[in-house]
């Protein structure tokens, strides 16, 4: 081979496969229409790879996970999910009564994951034809492909259970079975992803890896193995790589920097220059001269190209000068392929000059302690145990209509204005009726969370199609934040102060701050991330200061992607949290003493950020944890401010009951003896975005009813 990439997206070029999915749960399609479609888009995948001219294809399609797809192939099913109608559906979305599997981030992107379950008594078995039956799909389209899987040392340290790792030999004797099988299949290469292999690893973990890999590089009769670490430096693991029987290894030139040809022992290098983690083109000189250095190269992005959208010719609306310096999946390709060619020409290419950084800027902080804020805030008149929601209210099919009638020129804007208006007034009524203390306007005029404060800063530009998967169905098109960040004029006044008009309630104006803004967009690399996320945060501390101007006595600054854009080596967390934190806290400066600030955080193991969350200095924190409420709550145990555990999984459409609100409650005020009960808040996991009117109204009644009873307790 001469050139590959590692993955390419599989949601379909329109969406495709969302639009299945969605079908198949709802009882619109069946399975085997369902088949049809993925089976459609491997087509249409390898076909396009090939007319493109990359030589080795990859085989990584999934239906809705890779990690899932792996568990599954292993046969580690929890027993709960094995007498459900569809268990891979089951262990991913749940299932009347039977809750799903738990989902967190995939290393640090915002592609979610399932987390597989693995205790000591899972048992191993190959189950799962769908590598060979892929691969079996291709040749009968005339095409050889590689099939990728998530490896085994990966799939047993993301697993829950007990003590997974200790599994992990039993786990390899089925990876070695298939790939037997794959071998008589007459497939000659398999991808074995293992980026947990570029974070911070134990000497016996790494052991693992050695044996995990030994073992599979002895197996007799098999492919040839590229193991593919991605995200960062394979750092120590890279000898122990090196020194099995595989025959590849796929390095991340861009996020792990150079690698001393020596260490690769021979094998062949499958060099990540192109990356995967962006929409810029590629500086082919500055790849060509970084290639140098190494024999026995393989051309390739620097990880999947799954965190990416398809195509930049769809975008014909984009600035024809920022549009010259973009490259999405197509045009990836293109790029490997072109780079493998000029390498085989014997072209040498040209170093890039450096950025200069500029220094970093150092802020004042306008806010008083906490305990001075938190009598100015008295004003606010709250309950024990206020009730409150994340923000967002279910996005209906009409409202998105509405939206995408409006971008199609087929409604007013006036018209469209009035619809998120009725909307609004909507969400407040349900509110007031339901009893909540601090009501929101519920978000309908946003498309997402970054994507449309994106589209009202400078600095930033947004697609019309470059959808990219978060998880199973859900989507999101992340902005382009390509110059200087700032904010005309403000974004979310209007609609804060029109809903505040409405209700004698505190209703809480709604932001995304900085670091969320730059996590979930596509960031240029001529600054430093941090000298990025500071402009971001001084735009969203105008809007702070203008929503407080407008007597918006409460503001949320939303910031679930903290822990997200946090480095993978513990050496260099600190100095992220540090400047993170301090972004965050500009981002709010703005508020006097007498506003109160919100943040909250999601799908953040707050455990591990447990310094920094207190180090935001939010006056009420609300954070997930309906599914782990112990682990949290031990973590921010001593917390002085506001804190909203979340009693409300939002992620399944269960409506949990009274009781089991109360008694979840009770526990939080047990795990807190040290808060008095004003400062501890009744809230969801996270924003009703996702759900149902029918699902979040009995839901959110019943969490009055709770806080309500314990109340009474007090
Ligand atoms: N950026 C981001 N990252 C995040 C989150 C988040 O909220 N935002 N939450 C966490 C979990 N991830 C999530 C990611 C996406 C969604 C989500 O709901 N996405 C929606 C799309 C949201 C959107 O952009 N909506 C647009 C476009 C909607 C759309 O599909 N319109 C149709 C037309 C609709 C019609 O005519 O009926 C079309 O364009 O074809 C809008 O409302 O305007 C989806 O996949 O369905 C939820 C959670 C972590 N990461
Ligand atoms: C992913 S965090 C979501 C926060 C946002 N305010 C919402 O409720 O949708
Ligand atoms: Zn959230």
């Amino acid at each position: 081979m001469k050139s590959t990439i590692l993955g390419y997206p599989r949601i379909g070029p329109n969406r495709e496969l969302k639009q299945a999915l969605e079908a198949y749960w709802n009882a619109r399609i069946d399975r085997t229409e369902l088949d049809r479609v993925g089976a459609r888009l491997r087509s249409r995948t390898w076909q396009r790879l090939a007319e493109l001219g990359l030589e080795a294809l990859p085989a990584a399609f999934s239906e809705y996970d890779h990690v899932l797809d792996a568990a599954v192939m292993l046969d580690a099913v929890p027993e709960r999910y094995r007498a459900a109608v569809d268990p891979y559906f089951a262990m991913a979305r749940g299932e009347d009564g039977l809750p799903p599997l738990r989902m967190t981030k995939w290393f640090d992107t915002n592609y979610h994951y399932i987390v597989p379950e693995i205790g000591p008594d899972t048992k191993f078995r190959l189950v799962s034809e769908k590598p060979l039956r892929e691969v079996r799909e291709a040749r009968a389209l005339g095409h050889r492909v590689r099939p990728v899987l998530v490896g085994p040392v990966t799939l047993l340290l993301l697993a829950e259970g007990i003590a997974p790792l200790e599994r992990l030999d039993d786990a390899v004797e089925v990876y070695a079975e298939l790939l037997a099988a794959l071998r008589a299949e007459g497939v000659e290469w398999v991808q074995l992803d293992e980026p947990a292999l570029v974070a911070d690893r134990t000497p016996a973990e790494l052991e693992a890896a050695r044996r995990a890999y030994d073992r599979l590089s002895g197996t007799a009769d098999r492919p040839r193995i590229l193991v593919a670490g991605y995200f960062g430096a394979l750092g120590d693991a890279m000898p122990v790589l090196a020194a099995t029987g595989i025959e590849a290894i796929a390095v991340d030139l861009i996020r792990g920097g150079p690698i001393d040809p020596g260490a690769m022992r021979g094998k062949t290098l499958v060099a990540g220059v192109v990356s995967g983690r962006d929409v810029w083109r590629t500086d082919l000189d500055d790849a060509l001269h970084r290639l140098q250095p190494y024999e026995n190269v393989v051309v390739s992005t620097s990880c999947s190209l799954l965190h990416v959208p398809y195509d930049l010719e769809r975008e014909t609306d984009l600035d024809p000068a920022l549009r010259a310096r973009l490259a999405f999946a197509e045009q990836k390709v293109a790029e490997v392929v072109e780079l493998a060619d000029r390498l085989a020409r014997g072209e040498r290419g040209a170093p890039a000059p450096l950025p200069t950084a500029p220094a970093a800027t150092s802020r004042d902080e306008r806010r008083s302690p906490y305990p001075v804020r938190a009598a100015a805030q008295a004003r606010l008149g709250l309950p024990a145990l206020p009730v409150t929601t994340i923000g967002s209210f279910p996005q209906t099919g009409d409202l998105r209509a509405a939206r995408a009638a409006l971008t199609a020129g087929r409604m007013r804007q006036q018209e469209y204005d009035d619809r998120i208006a009725a909307e609004i007034e909507h969400v407040i009524r349900v509110q007031e009726r339901l009893g909540l203390d601090v009501l929101v306007h519920g978000e309908p005029e946003r498309n997402d969370m970054v994507q449309y404060f994106a589209e009202h800063l400078d600095g930033f530009a947004t697609t019309r199609h470059g959808w990219v998967q978060s998880y199973g169905s859900r989507c999101t098109r992340p902005p382009i934040l390509h110059g200087n960040v700032r904010r005309s004029a403000p974004i979310t006044v209007q609609w804060a102060t029109y809903a505040q008009s409405l209700t004698d309630k505190p209703v809480k104006g709604m932001l995304t701050g900085p670091v969320t803004i730059v996590a979930w967009s596509f960031v240029r690399r001529d600054l430093p991330l941090r000298a990025v996320v500071e402009q971001v945060a001084d735009a969203v501390s105008g809007e702070v200061r203008d929503l407080a101007d407008a007597g918006i006595g409460i503001i949320q600054v939303d910031e679930p992607a903290l822990r997200e854009l946090m480095p993978l080596r513990r050496d260099e967390q600190q100095e992220y949290l540090d400047w993170a934190v301090q972004a965050y806290r500009t981002a709010t400066a703005g508020a006097g003493d007498a506003t109160q600030i919100h943040t909250h955080l999601c799908y953040s193991d707050a455990s591990d950020v447990a310094g920094a969350i207190d180090g935001l200095d939010a006056d009420v924190t609300t954070i997930e944890s309906a599914r782990s409420g112990g682990r949290v709550l031990a973590a921010l145990g001593d917390f002085e401010r506001g804190l909203g555990p979340g009693v409300y999984d939002i992620h399944s459409p269960r409506v949990p009951g009274v009781d089991e609100v109360a008694e979840r409650l009770a526990g939080v005020l047990r795990a807190l003896p040290g808060l008095p009960a004003d400062r501890v808040w009744v809230n969801p996991d996270c924003g009703l975005k996702t759900r149902t009117y029918e699902e979040v109204e009995p839901a959110l009644a019943n969490l009055v009813a709770a806080a309500t009873r314990l109340r009474v307790r007090l």
